[in-house]
């Protein structure tokens, strides 16, 4: 290996390679992003993707720096966030990388943490096919975190492990096997700016936390919210709570904000890895079958006791998810 340091015994070569070149990468970016703003202004529009994102233009480097580097060797199929289409690599290659090559875009200019999450599987026949399938179906899955440290979280499908980034060398450090994420917390992450355009059920979720000791959970909570998916991934990874990014009636969120391909099923993977669970509210999301490329998908994800609870608040009678907290009664501790 040349990036990292090493890998797990007994880790498929293929995979331990693609691994190593994604790290390579995110670790030049590391080293570019920490000097944002001296040398180019890496916050600044580049243009529009597919999904009609404005790009920044670390939004199209880092796409660019991975295509490069994965161009040549084991991957046969390419689907990027910042594409329209997949991109076909190597003829004979064994394995297809899904990656969101800048997640957090919006963070760039504020210098918050931003990232990189990729998931890799076996190379099907088709472009497509190699893509539209259940996230049950990765080898291998992580995200590397630009912040105070970059860090890299990956598993191989046997527990989630964690590299830092010595910047000295350039290379990434195994530090060790993850923690189980705790089965509890009091901690939520949701954009409650769009309360309005939630369904009942999250709503009334919601309100519970909100109403904390007053309320049906008897308890108080506390509430995070960094609109970068690897940073609020990083902080249940390391501490437990839950993440919420569900439909809405706007525009354009009929199933949510957050990608299948690139974004879900990589960290869906890592979290029932480390001991969570990742729903689109409901149902397990490695369980759900992306009908394209580009498809969004409601996203859920945590401590395992959370996410089952908001599930749960589906099930609950309309009467009792319209009621005010103060008269739902089902859930009172
Ligand atoms: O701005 P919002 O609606 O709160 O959305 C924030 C979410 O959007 C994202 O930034 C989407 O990812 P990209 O930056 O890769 O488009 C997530 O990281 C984050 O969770
Ligand atoms: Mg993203
Ligand atoms: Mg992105």
């Amino acid at each position: 290996m040349n990036a990292l340091d090493r890998v797990p015994d007994g880790t498929n070569p293929a995979v331990a390679r693609v691994m190593d070149r994604l790290a390579g990468v995110a670790a030049q970016l590391a080293g570019r992003i920490a000097r944002g703003g001296i040398d180019e202004h890496l916050g600044g529009a580049a243009g529009t993707n597919t999904d009609g994102d404005v790009q920044k233009a670390l939004d199209v480097i880092a796409d660019e720096a991975f295509m490069t580097a994965l161009r040549k060797g084991d991957v046969r199929h390419y689907a990027s966030e910042e594409q329209d289409g997949v991109v076909e690599m190597t003829a004979g290659g064994m394995l297809a990388v899904a990656i969101d090559p800048l997640d957090g875009s919006s963070n760039i200019d504020a210098n918050v943490s931003i990232g990189t999450i990729f998931g890799i599987y076996p190379a099907a026949d088709t472009p497509e096919g190699s893509f539209l399938r259940q996230g049950r179906d990765l080898l291998a899955a992580g995200y590397a975190i630009y912040g105070p440290q970059c860090v890299l979280m990956v598993s191989f499908g046997n527990g989630v492990i964690r590299y830092v980034l010595d910047p000295a060398e350039g290379r990434f450090r195994l530090i060790g096997t993850a923690a189980a994420i705790p089965a509890d917390s009091t901690e939520y992450a949701i954009n409650a700016s769009n309360y309005r355009h939630w369904t009942k059920p999250i709503r009334a979720y919601v309100d519970d936390r909100v109403a904390g000791a007053d309320g049906p959970a008897g308890m108080d909570f506390n509430m995070r919210w960094i609109a970068s998916l690897v940073a609020e991934t990083h902080r249940i990874l390391t501490r437990g709570g839950i993440f919420l990014y569900p439909a809405d009636s706007r525009t354009g969120y009929a199933r949510g904000r957050l990608r299948y391909v690139y974004e879900c099923a990589p960290i869906a993977f890592l979290i029932e890895q480390a001991g969570g669970r990742a729903t689109d509210g409901e149902n397990a999301i490695l369980d759900a079958l992306p009908d394209s490329l580009h498809g969004r998908t409601p996203f859920v994800f945590g401590s395992a006791n959370k996410v089952a609870r908001v599930a749960a608040y589906h099930d609950l009678p309309e009467a009792e998810i319209s009621a005010l907290f103060g008269m739902r009664g089902l859930f009172r501790a």
